[in-house]
């Protein structure tokens, strides 16, 4: 049965009247496609990717599993495509969940000067031009009885720096009070940012291979990290994850 993600942080969602990402029992997450050129954008890059024998498994780990395109009922009622992919989360008990979008510049080679300054304008209204990335959303595990901390989308949007700092502590709090903003502690640090299996060595194994690769310009894409807090606080693992998701600005490099 197709239903709306729970653990979606960011991007468009879906209701009765809008089209939105959908997911089934089976592990599928459908995103649909972007009327515009960004949908088809996303397909020629998931394509392409797919494909492509250049890409070590070291790597390709840290996108999705793409499974083509599905004409189907869509959230709002309508037929119309959609992206299929492996749902991120679907393996996931109580996900806690940051969608960062990554790069000073969110427009790829070939966008309109009218995009462009679209973009510009939302790049310096929030943190990607200081920080060189904007947290798009999160969800933060609290515990069974408060559920989730989620921030709205315009709370997240108009982060400044420090809030942004905030949210990062936040995001490795023990303190179940983590939306109280009183100076979240920072317990879980160490072994979700840290240690051979944590979000820093996850980044700098996929940062080595974006400083190496030529095949393709990624533009506003979005880092996902994700564990789960709940296992951590019980003296488990804490599952890290780092996915990256969102190719509607991607393009390969047609010079090399
Ligand atoms: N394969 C996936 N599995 C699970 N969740 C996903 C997956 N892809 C995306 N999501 C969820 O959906 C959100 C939006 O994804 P995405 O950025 O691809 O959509 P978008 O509508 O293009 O976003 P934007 O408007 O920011 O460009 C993500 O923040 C994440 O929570
Ligand atoms: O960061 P925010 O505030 O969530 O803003 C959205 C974000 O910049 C998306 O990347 C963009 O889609 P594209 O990148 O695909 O253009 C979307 O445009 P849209 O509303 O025109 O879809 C914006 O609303």
């Amino acid at each position: 049965m197709l239903k709306i993600p729970s653990h979606q942080v960011a991007g468009h969602h879906a209701s009765s009247a809008t089209r939105g990402p959908l997911i089934d029992d089976s592990g599928r997450f459908y995103k649909p496609l972007q009327g515009d050129e960004r949908g088809s954008a996303e397909v020629t890059f998931y394509d392409q990717f797919t494909s492509n024998t250049q890409i070590p498994d070291h790597i390709r780990k840290f996108f999705p599993i793409y499974y083509g395109t599905k004409v189907m009922q869509a959230s709002d009622g309508s037929e119309h495509p959609h992206i299929v992919l492996e749902d991120l989360t679907t393996h996931r008990e109580n996900p806690t969940i940051m969608d960062i979008k990554i790069g000073s510049r969110t427009w790829g080679p070939d966008a309109s000067n009218a995009y462009i300054e679209k973009c510009m304008k939302r790049d310096r209204e929030t943190t990607t031009v200081k920080l060189g990335f904007r947290i798009s959303g999160l969800q933060i595990y609290i515990n069974e009885g408060v559920g989730y901390y989620k921030p709205t989308r315009d709370l997240v949007l108009k982060s400044s720096v420090d809030d942004v700092r905030l949210f990062f502590k936040k995001f490795v709090s023990s303190d179940p009070n983590v939306e109280s903003g009183m100076g979240p502690d920072r317990d879980l640090a160490s072994v979700v940012y840290g240690g051979p299996n944590g979000i820093l060595a996850q980044l700098l194994e996929l940062k080595a291979w974006f400083e190496d690769q030529t095949i393709y310009h990624f533009s506003a894409c979005s880092l996902l990290f994700m564990f789960e807090k709940g296992l951590v606080l019980e003296g488990g693992s804490p599952n890290a994850q780092v996915k990256i998701i969102d190719f509607a600005h991607v393009t390969e490099d047609v010079t090399v």
